[in-house]
């Protein structure tokens, strides 16, 4: 179990990570999410005491990382791949972390078998991929047999052989009682990957929820209808009780009706249609409406219509 309360890092005038509280349960993976500079490694590397909280504490199991005698049984981390001796061989490197924490040498064979580097640990891992790197510090981060895994960006430039391995690793280690935490700024990722979700923008919680809740809630389906005669139409749709709002290329978005409802309001009224189908909002999508006020670097696309402002009332007004 991963404790944080009141948590908070500051860089001189920048409040990285701004009193937050959390905490990531066992026998579930819970994703960490949030736009690029949003707290997430500077949150992790506080649980692994990497840094020194400005306020606030965290803690692993009830104990600071730094008061564990043995903190490699306690938590295992993949916080930078490749974050080792390339001259040394991944056996090696394994065997010298497993010899200062009083792991017995069994246990580096055990590792290097899970994660599939049997072949290749005799070699120097200065030549080893970005996939192989990442599996060398996940059989690290696995070598003291931790209760708690902390996996910062795992599948970052993996290929899709390596990202299914990685995310069926991390699903196995849930199924297993152990707590896993892993951030990722992938939403889609994190739907295939997570049971719980906790999303960080700007150092602060924007949502901590059960990832079926989250995608119950956000995958919204609406029905994108197009027709010559736009602003009658989404009068009628409107004095039906619809939610309506533009759509970028002057179509209708409605919400909470089925195609054939709308099909049928225009029919009735004897307006043409161009185009008629349900669209489903993707996760992905939910996330960045989340988390849209919370990026640090906002890249402007020209000729972008934003429409989320738009009330239905308001909508029907102007298009009137
Ligand atoms: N050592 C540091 N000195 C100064 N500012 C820092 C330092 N580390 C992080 N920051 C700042 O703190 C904020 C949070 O950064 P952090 O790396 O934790 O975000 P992140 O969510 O992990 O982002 P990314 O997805 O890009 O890795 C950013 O504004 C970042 O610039």
């Amino acid at each position: 179990m991963i404790t944080a309360q009141g948590l908070t890092k500051r860089y001189g005038d920048t409040t990285a990570v701004d009193s937050i509280d959390f905490t990531v349960r066992p026998g579930a993976v819970t994703g960490f999410l949030g736009p690029n500079g949003a707290g997430k490694s500077t949150t992790m590397r506080m649980v692994m005491g990497l840094d020194r909280p400005s306020a606030g504490s965290v803690t692993v199991n009830g104990r600071a990382y730094r008061d564990h005698p043995a903190p490699l049984h306690e938590i295992g981390a993949l916080l930078e791949a490749k974050a080792i001796h390339g001259g040394r061989t991944a056996y090696n490197h394994l065997l010298w972390m497993a010899k200062s924490n009083g792991i017995p040498r069994r246990r580096v064979d055990e590792v290097i078998d899970l994660v599939g580097l049997s072949e290749v640990a005799r070699k120097r891992s200065g030549g080893f991929s970005l996939g192989m790197g990442q599996r060398l510090g996940i059989a690290a981060a696995l070598l003291g047999d931790p209760g708690v895994l902390l996996f910062d960006e795992p599948v970052n430039g993996l290929d899709p052989d390596g990202i299914r391995w990685i995310r069926t690793l991390i699903r196995s280690l849930a199924a297993e009682g152990r707590t896993v935490f892993v951030s990722s700024h992938l939403m889609s990722e994190m739907a295939l990957t997570a049971d719980h979700l906790i999303v960080i923008g700007r150092g602060q919680i924007l949502a901590d929820t059960d990832m079926n809740d989250f995608i119950s809630r956000n995958s919204t389906s609406y029905v994108h209808v197009r027709s010559p005669h736009g602003s009658e139409l989404a009068e009628r749709l409107v004095a039906h009780g619809w939610r309506v709002e533009p759509a970028d290329d002057g179509a209708l978005a409605v919400h909470d009706a089925a195609p054939e409802q709308v099909g049928d309001v225009a029919g009735a009224a004897g307006l043409y249609l161009h185009e008629l189908r349900n669209v489903q909002a993707s996760l992905e999508d939910a996330f960045m409406r989340l988390t849209a006020d919370s990026v640090e670097y906002q890249a402007g696309v020209p000729g972008a219509a934003t429409t989320t402002a738009d009330t239905s009332a308001e909508f029907a007004a102007a298009a009137a």
